[in-house]
């Protein structure tokens, strides 16, 4: 039976080891992680992570060929595959500080598997890494491999949050990337056969290193920028009379455009596209291609114009000051000095609060090394419902798009809020219409103007 081991049960590790051990009933997949809370929740019936589908997935395979352990040494000794899908986040002190990714744990797994191990071994990249760190990596684990073989193979993932276990049962492709020799071959194929249980061949992608772990970062980038390109847009609509949702159906039916990711809004968030672009620029500027990074970095600074022309909407629409203000859900508008009542049907207070304590870039580190009780921001206050959270407010900030938003009782927030009442819609996810004949006053991102917000500055 092959053994599989993933190292690191995160919004990744999880899921894509639920997958193969649904998809492979004859492999046997244990998945490991330093942090016993995590490692907890996935045995338990509150899985740590939310996405539709997964429970079901764990459920039928949990304690069969699917195992979660912290018990990390015995696990990886006994595998033929690990996957290290460990934390990369963006490096806060030291050299490329601010850009450049932090492999850390990345480095620790790794010196690990070489302490450990007994056996030839594959060792599958599933994080995001900087091109090239396979090299590293493969420098580590051969420094004193005691006669043991192991084969680096890049697998990275193209996964989304919100439609995970759909994006792994039926991935655009699977990328393989491996050593252009007959080991490095074979390990390809290795891995190609786990993945051929479900997925097409021809969906299936190998390549050398390097490719594999720079499509990644390309991939990533590429989203990112069609998503600043249409917020760049957003902001020459609203001064213009132009309708960004009409300037994206019009341009994405052009079939070399096509019409995804083509939605403006208050800029990406999500865990990966800005940490991963950080790291292009970095690896760009060490590469002696300032030109490039600069490019790239121009994908990051519209996103920031787009976030700062937001809140400055709602600053200067109500006006100029938001001080002791109620408003639902803006980070940015706490130094701003506004009261925030927040609302989000999937995320604890708890975490909120933790992640307005964090400083930025922290919270992409492991659970356990965050920290744990937080000292509560007094102006921010989470509530279990979205009435709840409007009342007595002067403003709401939409700022996802869950569907449950489009559905809510308008009027009854309205008659609930103070006036004059304002929404400012940052994914465009409401009929502004509508509300602006409930009475309200609308900002809708790229669409045109209230004639309450037609005089204000674009950027204060
Ligand atoms: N979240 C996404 O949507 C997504 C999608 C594609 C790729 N990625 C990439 O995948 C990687 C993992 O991301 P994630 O979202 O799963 O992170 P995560 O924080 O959810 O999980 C990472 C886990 O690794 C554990 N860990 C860290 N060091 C360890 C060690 N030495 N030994 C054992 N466990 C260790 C942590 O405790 C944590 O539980 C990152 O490189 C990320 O960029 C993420
Ligand atoms: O037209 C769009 C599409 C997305 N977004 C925003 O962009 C962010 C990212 O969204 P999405 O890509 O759906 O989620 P992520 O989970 O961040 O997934 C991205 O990042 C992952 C981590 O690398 C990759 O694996 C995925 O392929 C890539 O889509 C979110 O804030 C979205 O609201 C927009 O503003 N407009």
């Amino acid at each position: 039976m092959v053994k599989i081991c993933c190292i690191g049960a995160g919004y990744v590790g999880g899921p894509t080891m639920a997958v193969i051990a649904i998809k492979c009933p004859a492999i046997e997949v244990v998945v490991v992680d330093i942090s016993k809370p995590r490692i907890d929740a996935w045995n338990s019936d509150t899985l740590p992570i939310y996405e539709p589908g997964l429970d079901d997935v764990v459920k039928a395979c949990r304690g069969k060929n699917l195992f979660f352990s912290t018990d990390v040494e015995k696990h990886v000794a006994e595998a033929d595959i690990i996957f290290v899908s460990v934390n990369t986040p963006t490096k806060t002190r030291g050299l490329g500080a601010g850009k450049a990714a932090d492999l850390t744990y990345w480095e620790s797994a790794a010196r690990m598997i070489a302490d450990v191990s007994k056996s030839d071994k594959i060792v599958v990249e599933k994080s995001t890494v900087p091109v090239k760190t396979a090299e590293a990596i493969e420098k580590i684990l051969t420094h004193n491999s005691k006669g043991i073989n192991y084969q680096i193979l890049s697998n990275p993932e193209f996964l989304a949050e919100g439609t995970a276990i759909e994006d792994l049962f039926k991935p655009d492709r699977v990328l393989i990337g491996g050593r252009e020799t007959p080991g490095g071959q074979k390990a390809v194929q290795a891995l190609k056969e786990v993945y051929a249980h479900w997925v097409p061949e021809e969906n299936i992608i190998t390549t050398n290193l390097w490719s594999a772990e720079l499509s990644k970062l390309a991939a990533n980038a590429f989203l990112a920028q069609r998503i600043s390109s249409v917020n760049a847009m957003s902001a020459l609509c609203e001064a213009t009379g132009a309708n960004v949702s009409e300037v994206s159906y019009a341009i994405g039916k052009d079939s070399r455009i096509g019409p995804k990711f083509l939605n403006a809004s208050v800029g990406f968030g999500g865990s990966c596209f800005q940490k991963d672009i950080l790291n292009l620029v970095y690896i760009c500027e060490c590469n002696g291609l300032p030109e490039v990074a600069n490019y790239w970095k121009q994908v990051i600074k519209i996103n920031d114009y787009q976030k700062s022309r937001f809140v400055n909407r709602v600053v200067s629409s109500m006006f100029n000051t938001v001080s002791g203000k109620k408003i639902d859900v803006c980070k940015g508008l706490v130094g701003d000095k506004a009261q925030v009542s927040i609302y989000d049907p999937q995320v604890t207070e708890d975490q909120i609060q933790r992640d307005l304590a964090m400083n930025k870039f922290d919270w992409d580190h492991p659970m356990h090394l965050q920290p744990t009780s937080p000292t509560a921001v007094k102006q921010v206050s989470v509530v279990w419902d979205a009435y709840e959270a409007a009342k007595g407010a002067h403003g709401v900030c939409i700022l996802t798009e869950w569907d449950e938003f489009k559905k809510l009782d308008y009027q009854k927030i309205f008659d609930n809020m103070q006036k004059p009442a304002f929404v400012f819609d940052g994914r465009n996810v409401v009929d502004a219409e509508k509300l602006r004949e409930i009475g309200f006053i609308v900002y809708s991102i790229g669409k045109p103007l209230d004639g309450w917000l037609k005089d204000m500055p674009a950027v204060a």
